[in-house]
């Protein structure tokens, strides 16, 4: 046993008879045990709380790469887990105490998606059970776990969705629930019921399961790209100023000086195709800017132009990142006020370009994310809409005439994409064409409405970003 693993904790402090078995579990399954009950039990990020229990067990790299697997991993296929515990135990989960649940869950993953030999993925369930939460539960997670461990996870997938239709095997076969799959075939197909090319929701559902590589984005005039391309990089498909590099972001020195910073292609895109749309110099708008991402690119290119940005946010804790991400420019080329866009505090009519990156169900992050497509609900998706539709028609009132207004969500979904912007743009805008700011980009207009942009990770290996490039009258 590793000196560092752990030992019986209950057994050290004699709650135990003397015939109970010793029982061991190494640092990184305990870790991904705790993480898992700061993601169900305390409604924590998955990410936050494994950096937070990789730190609180000292896991070494090694350790806590394991950790990250048996987390994420477990987290992704919650669902389709699930069914297979209560196929196996022949009972409803909720009938099981939720800590007994993720004991299981863990198991789980390491017998049907990870290459842990069956004895070492039972024995070390039933370890971490009698450790973390007393003998009396090892009986139950020992039977469920060994009948798991019977089949392999395509003889689950086959028993598991025979008879079933199409979408609800995908739901299962992909790791999501099933609304995320209907609204992913709606934004694929244009429709409910659209045409898709064989194999095409497939790809697009397994695409969220794919963790992506860091992607890097360089601040205009303050960093060349060869800077990182030197120092292991390599150039995104489509972005000037994307840079995807493993390894920890802040090793780099252009990271820590605030010359460069982590942002995926897609958001690098939709910036860009802002400014891309001829307009006059002028004062620009980052209307939603919290964190400052899309800010500190859009400065970097407002410097460019001759022009100057002002970013609002609704909350000053997320206004303090916008600063600190826009600290490296000087400050006459930016000013960051708090409030709420829908009650702007600046004069109508006034801004060439206005970004309008609304907040959204955040769902075309999914394979960042790998909690929220269990966390996330269908109605949720729905309590955003008149917000997104105030802030897109702020935006519209806030662009001078000429002026040029990109409407963008990190999520596919039609709700919140293209319904926003039909529902929206009346006579004061022309809906421009979007995809021909983005001729580098193949494959790229929004199947719901062909005049917006939606990027997809299976298609294009960025988060699944929509845009809408408008033309104020
Ligand atoms: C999708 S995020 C923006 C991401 C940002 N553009 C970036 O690239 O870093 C949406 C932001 O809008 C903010 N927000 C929410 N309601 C708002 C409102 N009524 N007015 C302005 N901002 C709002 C959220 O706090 C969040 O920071």
């Amino acid at each position: 046993m590793n000196q560092r693993d752990r030992r019986d904790r209950s057994q050290r402090e004699g709650f135990l008879p003397d015939r109970a078995p010793e029982r061991f579990i190494d640092l990184a399954r305990m870790a991904a045990f705790d993480t898992l009950r700061d993601v169900h039990a305390s409604g924590a990020y998955a990410n936050l709380a494994l950096a937070e229990q990789a730190r609180a067990h000292d896991l070494t790299s090694q350790e806590a790469a394991l950790c990250t697997e048996l987390v994420n991993g477990t987290c992704r296929w919650e669902g389709t887990y699930d069914r297979i515990l209560e196929a196996a135990g022949g009972r409803s989960l909720d009938s099981l105490q939720p800590a007994i649940v993720d004991v299981l869950r863990l198991g789980t993953h390491q017998l049907l998606n990870m290459r842990t030999p069956t004895h070492a993925a039972v024995s070390t369930s039933v370890d971490l059970a009698g450790i973390a939460l007393g003998e009396r539960t090892t009986g139950v997670v020992n039977a469920i776990i060994r009948k798991v461990s019977k089949k392999d996870f395509e003889q689950w997938l086959d028993e598991l969705t025979e008879g079933m239709g199409e979408r609800g095997a995908l739901s299962l076969r992909t790791g999501h629930p099933r609304w995320i799959v209907d609204a992913w075939a709606t934004a694929l197909a244009g429709s409910p019921d659209g045409d898709l090319p064989d194999g095409e929701l497939r790809a697009a559902l397994e695409a969220d399961n794919v963790a992506p590589v860091p992607t890097l984005v360089v601040r205009p005039g303050l960093c060349d790209r060869e800077e990182l391309l030197a120092d292991g990089g390599r150039a995104t498909s489509f972005s000037p100023f994307g840079v995807v590099r493993e390894g920890n972001p802040s090793d780099l020195a252009a990271v820590r000086q605030r010359r460069a910073a982590v942002q995926d292609e897609g958001s690098q895109l939709v910036a860009l195709a802002l400014t891309r749309v001829e307009a006059e110099s002028g004062r620009w708008l980052d209307l939603c800017a919290g964190p400052g991402g899309k800010a500190a690119l859009l400065t970097g290119l407002a410097r460019a132009d001759g022009s100057t940005l002002l970013a609002n946010e609704a909350h000053e804790h997320r206004a303090d990142l916008v600063r600190k991400s826009l600290m490296a420019y000087p400050q006459n080329l930016w000013e960051v006020v708090v409030g709420d866009g829908t009650k702007p505090q600046w004069e109508q009519n006034t801004f060439t370009r206005v970004m309008a990156d609304v907040p959204c169900s955040g769902l075309g992050s999914l394979r960042r994310r790998p909690e929220s497509r269990w966390r996330r609900t269908q109605q949720e998706v729905g309590e955003l809409f008149q917000l997104q539709c105030d802030l897109l028609d702020q935006a519209i009132a806030s662009a001078a005439p000429g002026g040029v207004i990109a409407y963008v969500t990190c999520s596919p979904h039609r709700a919140e994409t293209s319904t926003i912007v039909q529902t929206i743009a009346d006579q004061r805008v022309e809906i421009l064409d979007a995809a021909i700011f983005l001729p580098e980009v193949p494959d790229c207009r929004a199947a719901t409405d062909p005049r917006f942009v939606q990027l997809w990770p299976h298609r294009h290996g960025t988060d699944a970003m929509f845009l809408a490039l408008l033309r104020r009258l």
